[in-house]
């Protein structure tokens, strides 16, 4: 599928954006290793979130559903996963791969877990390394890219690891394998990294500390099935967040958006850069900051941003760099090496957009220099990456010509239907089939 774009437009509305992604996976994972039935309201059905869903439906947990964002998983508890009969694909979804890992690690039987030709490129060293030091043995089939072999466990011990980056994918991995491990484990954030895992498991029941930057659990305890209301996924809303703050005339209210201190980075930059927007009817839903974010035009200025947002608006630079690409002066990125190892190389594939577009941009090893100014148009190719798909296609609020976006399917994997909410809310959007 590819994407066209007329230039310009308003943006204009009241929209809610499908369920956060991260809750997803997990409310599944923790929902079917629970005792006791749970019901998941919010579900996002994306393709990423479903690759959780069949796996777990595949190590022989009952879920009903999802209609309309609605699951029943029956939980099996924590030793009643059983081995599943075929390797578990991941499809796009490194969230999936990371944390199923450290489920998986303390089972007593064997598995295999595969994805796409992107998933198979990315790095799982940090999630092998320390799981072997808790006593699992995994090997994947290239150096640390998937396929990962996972063998039956013999049993796995707490340890205590100081995270070499900021990962909420290895942190949540490591509490995961920590709930099959004798003793304490626990983990040391170099930076404060998204806590859904955390917030979760408590809200089944289960024990997490946090002191400072040491998040602790014991394993063998057990997690009591409950009810779980997915807020809308602030990484979605942010498509919409910078497509109203560049597009003159806009305002736009996101309704029931999931506000967590670790995931608005997004807001923190873009307010910075001189944006509008404001958060209405803060509230708490099932132990997640909730809010209605109200989003009105406003002109940007280049920044150089902080370097402590970084993990705090990490799938969120795709977009951010198609606003800074609409400010007055430089914008510039730094520590922000991990875009690279992403579902596409996100600093190389947004450079090469953005140039596209006549937008001056310096890629560096660790980020990007944005210089603002004038959007052409052009041809936009994606690398297969949802997230430089959507951004470019929010770009077209400012282009000066006609975009076309390849390759766009794997927007499936986080935002179904972004083409048609976007139509709706004022962007001149339309779809073609892609050329095989
Ligand atoms: O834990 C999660 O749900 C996620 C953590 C982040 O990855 P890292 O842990 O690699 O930073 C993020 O990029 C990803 O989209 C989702
Ligand atoms: C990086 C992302 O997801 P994942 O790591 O789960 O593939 C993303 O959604 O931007």
């Amino acid at each position: 599928m590819e994407f066209k774009l007329f230039p310009g437009g308003t943006i204009s509305g009241e929209v809610r954006v499908p369920g956060d992604k991260s809750i997803s996976h997990r409310s599944v994972m923790l929902s079917s290793i629970a005792e006791g039935d749970s019901r998941i309201r919010g579900f996002l059905e994306g393709e990423d979130a479903l690759a959780t869903l069949a796996a777990l439906r595949a190590l022989g947990v009952e879920i009903a559903g999802p209609a309309k964002g609605e699951l029943r998983v029956s939980g099996v508890g924590l030793a009643g996963l059983r081995a599943p009969s075929t390797e578990l694909d991941m499809g796009n979804s490194g969230t999936s791969m990371r944390l199923l890992s450290g489920l998986l690690a303390g089972q007593p039987f064997a598995s295999r877990l595969t994805g796409d030709a992107s998933l198979c490129r990315r790095p799982m060293a940090r999630v092998m390394q320390p799981l072997a030091r808790m006593g699992a043995s995994i090997t994947a089939a290239d150096g640390d890219r998937p396929p990962l072999q996972i063998d039956a466990c013999r049993g796995l011990q707490g340890i205590h690891y100081p995270m070499p980056i900021a990962s909420a994918q290895v942190k949540s991995c490591l509490l995961l394998a920590g709930l099959y491990a004798e003793g304490c484990t626990s983990v040391t954030e170099p930076a404060p990294t998204r806590d859904h895992t955390e917030r979760m498991l408590r809200g089944f029941g289960y024990e997490v500390t946090r002191d400072n930057d040491v998040i602790q659990l014991r394993g063998g305890g057990r997690l009591v099935g409950t009810d779980i209301d997915i807020p809308a996924d602030i990484s979605s809303a942010a498509f919409f967040i910078v497509a109203a703050t560049i597009a003159p005339g806009s305002e736009l209210l996101l309704t029931h958006v999931g506000v967590n201190p670790t995931r608005i980075g997004i807001i923190s930059i873009l307010t910075l850069m001189g944006a509008d927007i404001t958060l209405m009817n803060e509230r708490d839903v099932g132990g997640e900051p909730v809010a209605d974010i109200l989003v009105r035009h406003a002109p940007l200025r280049g920044i150089a941003i902080p370097e402590d947002q970084v993990p705090l608006a990490i799938d969120e630079f795709p977009v951010l760099f198609i606003a800074a690409a609409c400010a007055e002066g430089r914008t510039t990125l730094s520590g922000a090496e991990e875009l690279r190892v992403k579902e596409s190389d996100r600093i190389a594939s947004m450079a090469e957009g953005l140039t596209t577009l006549g937008v001056r941009n310096e890629p560096r090893p660790d980020g990007i220099v944005i210089e603002g100014g004038a959007l052409g148009g052009g041809v936009i190719h994606t690398h297969h990456d949802h997230r430089i798909a959507m951004a470019f296609a929010v770009a077209a609020l400012r282009a000066e010509r006609e975009i076309y976006v390849m390759d766009c399917d794997t927007v499936a994997t986080s935002f179904p239907g972004f083409d048609a909410m976007a139509r709706g809310l004022g962007l001149q959007i339309s779809t073609q089939a892609g050329q095989a």
